[in-house]
C-alpha cells in the first residue's frame, strides 16, 4: 500500500531546476534509497516533502492525504520526520535534553508536556544511545551525535522516516549497526526512505532505489538492476565504477 507518492514534483531555483518533473512512490514497509551523485537534487527533494521549501510544482500525498502545501510542523504531525544531513544539538542539554525536545508538543504556546524520563530511555535505547542520556552533545563521538539526531526524529513517532546520508562520516562497524538498527526500526513498522550519494553498504539494506541524476529521475527499480544499469554507471564517476 502506497503511503508517500510524489507526482511531478519540480523544484526550481531561479533558474535552475533542481528537481525537475519527479515521481516515485513508496509502499509502507519499504526501505527505499534515494541515490544519485553529488547535486542531483536529493536534499532538495527531502526539503520539499518537508515543506521547508514550497515546490515550483506538482503533488506529494502522505497516506492519500496532500500535504503539498502543509507547513512543516503539520507534515511532522503527520507523521514524517527527518534527519538532516547536519547534526544541529543544543550543545547546552544533554542527550535526554536534547531527546526531549522532541517530544514536545509542536506549538510554542506549550512549554509543558513531553515525554517521561522512561519514554526518553526507550528512543535513546532503539538507537543504543541509553548510556549517554546525561552526556552533552558536544562529548559525543561524531557517530553518536548522528545516532542522537535519530534518535530526536523518532522521538516524533514518525511512520515514515526521512534520512539524509546517515551514515556519512562513520566507520565499517558504525554503519554495519546503523543499518541493523534500521532493520529493527522497519520490523517497528516504520517505512524510510534513505538519501545517499555512495551506494556502498546502502544497497544490501534498501528494497529498491530511486537514481536521480541532474534532478531527474534516471531510474528506479531493485539494488541489482540499479547497481548494474549503465546509465547509473555513467552518471557516477563517468561510467567507470559504481561506488
Ligand atoms: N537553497 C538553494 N538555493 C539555490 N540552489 C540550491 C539550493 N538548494 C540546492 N540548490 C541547488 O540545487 C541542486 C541540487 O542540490 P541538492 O543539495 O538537492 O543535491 P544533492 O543530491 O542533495 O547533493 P549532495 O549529495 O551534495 O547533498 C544543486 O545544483 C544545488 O546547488
Amino acid at each position: 500500500m502506497t503511503l508517500l507518492e510524489i507526482d511531478s514534483v519540480t523544484k526550481k531555483f531561479g533558474g535552475l531546476v533542481a528537481v525537475d518533473d519527479v515521481s516515485f512512490t513508496v509502499d509502507r514497509g519499504e526501505i527505499v534509497g534515494l541515490i544519485g551523485p553529488n547535486g542531483s537534487g536529493k536534499s532538495t527533494m527531502f526539503n520539499c516533502i518537508m515543506s521547508e521549501y514550497d515546490v515550483t510544482g506538482g503533488t506529494i500525498r502522505f497516506g492519500g492525504e496532500d500535504i503539498t502545501d502543509y507547513r512543516t510542523h503539520q507534515v511532522v504531525n503527520n507523521g514524517l520526520s527527518r534527519v538532516s544531513q547536519e547534526s544541529n544539538p543544543i550543545d547546552a542539554l544533554p542527550v535526554g535534553g536534547n531527546i526531549k525536545l522532541f517530544t514536545l508538543p509542536n506549538s510554542v504556546v506549550s512549554l509543558r508536556g513531553g515525554a517521561s524520563e522512561e519514554e526518553i530511555y526507550q528512543y535513546a535505547a532503539r538507537v543504543g544511545l541509553e548510556s549517554e542520556l546525561q552526556e552533552l552533545p558536544d562529548e559525543l563521538p561524531h557517530a553518536d551525535v548522528r545516532r542522537l539526531e535519530v534518535a530526536k526524529a523518532l522521538a516524533t513517532e514518525p511512520e515514515l522516516l526521512l534520512l539524509d546520508e546517515p551514515f556519512a562520516g562513520m566507520n565499517q562497524q558504525e554503519i554495519r549497526e546503523l543499518a541493523a538498527t534500521f532493520e529493527e526500526f522497519r520490523e517497528d513498522g516504520i517505512t524510510m526512505v534513505i538519501v545517499d550519494h555512495n551506494m556502498g553498504g546502502l544497497m544490501d539494506l534498501v528494497d529498491r532505489a530511486v537514481v536521480l541524476d541532474n534532478g531527474d529521475k534516471l531510474m528506479e527499480g531493485p539494488p541489482k538492476e540499479v547497481t548494474t544499469d549503465e546509465r547509473v554507471r555513467k552518471a557516477y564517476l563517468g561510467g567507470t565504477e559504481v561506488p
